[in-house]
């Protein structure tokens, strides 16, 4: 039976300054519009024989529990989940996934963020907030949203994986988990040199395309793919980019403000100054992004030339604002 999904236990700060335009096509329902056309596009539907209107009313449960924050919202889950489609398409990996993987991906990007309060994870440990009681400090907001996820799967008219076996569901759940988890920034170092080791090994084996037998190897990959779709937002057109930014930036300064009235030393990331947004972002992209993207790059040669260059074009453009 269905249970209610945990509560957050912080209240959320709400966005005044936030005017969201809306699109003539997607209207109110973005994540459902682009989430839906890329079932159907990978024939998702059909061949693990998903009743439509269970996947229609998974997606509309998906967009009505967001959170109403700037930035990690509903327009940034669907942003994710089209990015994610996008890379699994990448020459050099295009057939090395089959589709319980390929459906798992595209699950594990679609609910990546579900009911994020649009505060980061050392916030909620800091407050001591019921979601880090819960979550033991360990990746709470990851746990949260995988949590989130799987209990609007509990109705039945929601159930879109009613129709795989019990082995299958379990396989799914696993990678969804896993992947999902990787999204937690704590986890980069390791993802990103675990990463690195492995196109090490395979280079050293020579052939020019990627074998992945082991499920180890296999998850190790979607793992950074779901991280760079979430980190993609600076591989984008500027005019794209500087969009997230700004819902971004109102997001951590709202968090700065909670911190600053709650007494609590202010993230470095939520001080609202005009330089924050340009110093930061530069640092988070040559500390984090850049590192990242460069090793997608190496194992997608030469598809990723084009976003390598727009994100140093994105990156000089904060460096010509400081
Ligand atoms: C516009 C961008 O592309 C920047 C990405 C967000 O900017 C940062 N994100 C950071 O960490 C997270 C990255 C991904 C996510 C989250 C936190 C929580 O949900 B999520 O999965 O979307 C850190 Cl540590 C710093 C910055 C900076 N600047
Ligand atoms: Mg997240
Ligand atoms: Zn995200």
């Amino acid at each position: 039976e269905e249970t209610p999904i945990p509560e957050l236990g912080v209240e959320t700060p709400q966005p005044e300054e936030l005017r969201v335009e809306l699109n003539p096509i997607s209207g109110e329902r973005p994540l459902t519009a682009i989430t839906y056309r890329i079932f159907q596009e990978r024939d998702l539907i059909r061949t693990f024989s998903i009743e439509p209107h269970k996947l229609l009313s998974y997606l509309f449960a998906l967009e009505d529990s967001y959170q109403q924050v700037p930035y990690h919202n509903k327009l940034h889950r669907a942003d994710v989940c089209q990015s994610m489609h996008v890379l699994l398409n990448s020459s050099g990996i295009k057939d090395v996934f089959n589709e319980f993987e390929i459906l798992a991906a595209i699950f594990a990007a679609v609910v990546h963020d579900v009911h994020h309060p649009g505060l980061t994870n050392p916030f909620l440990i800091k407050t001591k907030s019921d979601l880090a009681i819960l979550y033991n400090n360990e990746s709470v907001l990851e746990n949260h949203h995988i949590a989130v996820a799987f209990k609007l799967l509990q109705a039945d008219e929601r159930n879109i994986f009613s129709n795989l076996s019990a082995e299958q569901m379990e396989t799914l759940r696993r990678r969804v988990v896993d992947m999902v988890l990787a999204t937690d920034m704590a986890k980069h170092k390791t993802l990103l040199a675990d990463f690195q080791n492995l196109l090490e090994a395979k280079k050293m084996s020579g052939n020019d395309y990627l074998t992945l037998e082991s499920y180890d190897d296999r998850i190790l990959v979607l793992k950074n793919m779901i991280h760079c779709a979430d980190l993609s937002n600076m591989t984008k057109p500027l005019d794209t980019y500087s969009k997230w930014i700004d819902r971004l930036m109102v997001e951590f300064w709202k968090q700065g403000d909670a911190e600053r009235d709650l007494g609590l030393d202010i993230s470095p990331m939520c001080v609202r100054s005009p330089t924050t947004k340009d110093k930061h972002q530069i640092g988070f992209i040559n500390s984090f992004v850049h590192p990242l993207w460069e090793t997608w790059g190496s194992l997608v040669y030469p598809d990723a030339n084009t976003i390598l260059e727009t994100l140093a074009q994105n990156r000089e453009w904060h460096e010509a604002s400081l």
